[in-house]
């Protein structure tokens, strides 16, 4: 990721791609408390429009409001650092990257006199898990790794160092030969993907876990007002992996992933075993409305020129 031509906005600056470094003390790489997020900004009848900017900027200020760090800049200077990275490196559609970290001012956990830093990167990333994975599903297996319990990591902060759950989740699924994990909460109820919300379908009503364990998805809520918009019912609720078992459809909600239908959990075909109807449906409609060709929610994009 280090080598390549561009631009990256660095603490205010747009600073050349292969010198945006940080020093091997940097207290974020010890210890990572840190905060990002992950958006997405989509070639749109308009131009290239960033999708819900302002929601991912509110949740990033959040993050570091939970984890108690300092913000160097406002909301609008980091909605318009997400603008210009994506821009300034002339590209149509891209996967931005915003993280706040703690410099190499000190060590230690007391964490004192430490400086916040932020970054904006961004550069194109294509289907999450693949194209042919949009139509044809995935196949996820119930991960040995629990979601974090909401008194030990704060889960509704997107933190830096919460991701080392996800990568063994992921990992371990991968090993396993499945694309994704399914992660359960302390007490045993589904709560979400490495980097992914959750939902069902059965009988023609949505279901999604209640957030607890799981991160507040930007996409989970924009796939749940879309859902209601269409007459959908949508629960949200316990769920537990034999009820997934057992479900007409299911699906993964995230930036990067968007909606990306499961076929298989466990080794136990889901429906049909491949895209159902309505996540087909509600992934048409996710499709349109971020590449502006819905005159709905037009109000969620943000032209970058
Ligand atoms: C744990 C987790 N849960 C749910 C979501 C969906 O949230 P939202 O993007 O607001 O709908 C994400 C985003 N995962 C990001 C990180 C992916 C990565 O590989 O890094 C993302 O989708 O950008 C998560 O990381």
């Amino acid at each position: 990721m280090s080598d390549r031509d561009g631009l990256i906005w660095f603490d205010g600056e747009m600073v050349d791609w292969r010198e945006a470094k940080t020093h091997v003390l940097t207290h974020t790489l010890h210890y990572g408390m840190g905060v990002f997020e992950g958006v997405r900004a989509y070639e749109a009848e308009q131009g290239t429009s960033i999708f819900r900017l302002e929601a991912h900027t509110d949740r990033l200020f959040n993050s570091a409001k939970i984890m108690n760090m300092p913000m160097p800049f406002s909301k609008e200077e980091i909605n318009e650092a997400q603008r210009a990275a994506v821009r300034e490196n002339n590209l149509k559609s891209a996967y931005i990257r915003p993280m706040v970290f703690y410099g190499s001012e000190g060590m230690g956990l007391r964490a004192d006199n430490l400086k916040t830093h932020i970054i904006v990167a961004a550069w194109e990333w294509g289907a999450y898990m693949g194209e042919e994975n949009l139509q044809r599903g995935i196949k996820i297996a119930t991960s040995s790794f629990t979601r974090h319990h909401v008194n030990v990591t704060m889960t509704k902060a997107k933190s830096n160092g919460a991701y080392m759950n996800s990568m063994l989740a992921l990992q371990e699924a991968i090993s396993h030969g499945c694309d994704e994990a399914l992660l359960l909460d302390t007490e045993g109820y589904v709560s979400e993907g490495s980097g992914e919300n959750f939902f069902m379908v059965k009988d023609g009503v949505l279901y999604t876990p209640e957030l607890t364990a799981a991160l507040d998805g930007i996409t989970r809520k924009t796939i749940i007002q879309m859902a209601k918009e269409e007459g959908f019912e949508v629960r949200e609720k316990r769920i537990t992996r034999d009820e997934v078992y057992i479900a007409d459809e299911a699906f993964f909600t995230g930036t990067a992933a968007e909606v990306t239908p499961i076929r298989e959990l466990d080794n136990r075909q889901i429906g049909s075993g491949s895209r159902g109807p309505v996540t087909e449906l509600l992934q048409t409609k996710y499709f349109d409305v971020v590449h502006g060709r819905s005159a709905k929610h037009m109000d969620w994009l943000t032209p970058v020129a």
